[in-house]
């Protein structure tokens, strides 16, 4: 059934295969830092790039999400969107979309006061972006009011300083104000690419633009599919939009060694 709906994706040329990290491509850990790879991930993403353009979505800055995953050949969308690099940044600038630079410093600001007060915050993790940033509380003594009272903190001066706040696992997001998403940068891929066919996999709140970016693509006549990596806490909608439900990263992940050898097999054919 899985296979019958992949495989007249794989049949289109050029084709995109586009991939969250957290949660998706990496099971959720403790804190950012200890995220990994699952097993096996680095070399699917490898064999993949010889048959499609490959590439990853995060919320993560391009910087880090590369050091995350670490396969040349890709191209890394960061920041949800708002940065770019056509391979790892060791040897590919990392481009900032413009329309961003407005929020470096508010975006600065709002992490600089979430640092002046982390003394009434134990356990809470702040993890700078070049805009912006996140606010983790997965390992505070008591998350949901931890996260209660980091909102309560950020609510005023966000809307003085105009940015945006977000929230995904267990995280605080302070955000530009812009319409760039994942589901923006999803099109910016496809039209960058001139993809006939694409497929993208995520888990998260964010991951959602991009789901919904998929049905339009299939209106407007793509080949197109999603992927949501289900686990315990997936967001209701992520379900009812995605097209097909893997069952945490290892259902991801086994999914991918099929889309793989379909890849493989189309190429001997
Ligand atoms: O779009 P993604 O690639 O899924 O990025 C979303 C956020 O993911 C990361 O945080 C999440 O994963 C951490 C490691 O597993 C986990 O500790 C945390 O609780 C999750 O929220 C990342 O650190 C953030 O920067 C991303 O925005």
């Amino acid at each position: 059934m899985m296979t019958e709906k992949i495989q007249p994706l794989l049949m289109q040329s050029p084709l995109g295969l586009l991939f969250d990290i957290d949660g998706t491509l990496s099971p959720i850990a403790p804190t950012p830092d200890e995220a990994r790879l699952y097993t096996g991930v680095e070399k699917l993403l490898r064999q993949a790039s010889a048959y499609a353009h490959v590439g990853i979505i995060t919320g993560r800055a391009v910087k880090d999400g590369a050091r995350l995953v670490d396969v040349d050949g890709l191209t890394y969308i960061g920041t949800h969107g708002l940065e770019w690099s056509d391979g790892l940044p060791e040897t590919h600038p990392i481009q900032l979309l413009p329309e961003a630079l407005p929020y470096v410093e508010p975006g600065k600001e709002l992490l600089d006061l979430v640092e002046s007060h982390l003394t009434e915050f134990p356990g809470v993790i702040v993890q700078r972006k070049n805009v912006g940033g996140s606010i983790h509380y997965r390992l505070a003594p008591e998350p949901e009011q931890t996260r209660e009272r980091l909102l309560a903190l950020l609510r005023e001066p966000a809307q003085r300083l105009q940015m945006r706040l977000g929230e995904g696992k267990r995280v605080v997001e302070v955000l530009a104000p812009l319409k760039i998403n994942k589901g923006h940068a999803l099109r910016r891929y496809v039209n960058h690419f001139g993809l006939r066919s694409v497929l993208f996999a995520g888990d998260d709140r964010t991951d959602l633009d991009a789901i919904l970016e998929i049905e339009t693509l299939r209106q407007e006549g793509y080949t197109a599919l999603s992927i949501v990596v289900q686990h315990q806490d997936t967001l209701p909608a992520l379900l009812e939009h995605g097209d097909i439900i893997v069952q945490e990263v290892e259902g991801m992940v086994q999914l991918f060694e099929r889309i793989v050898a379909g890849l493989h097999q189309q190429e001997k054919a």
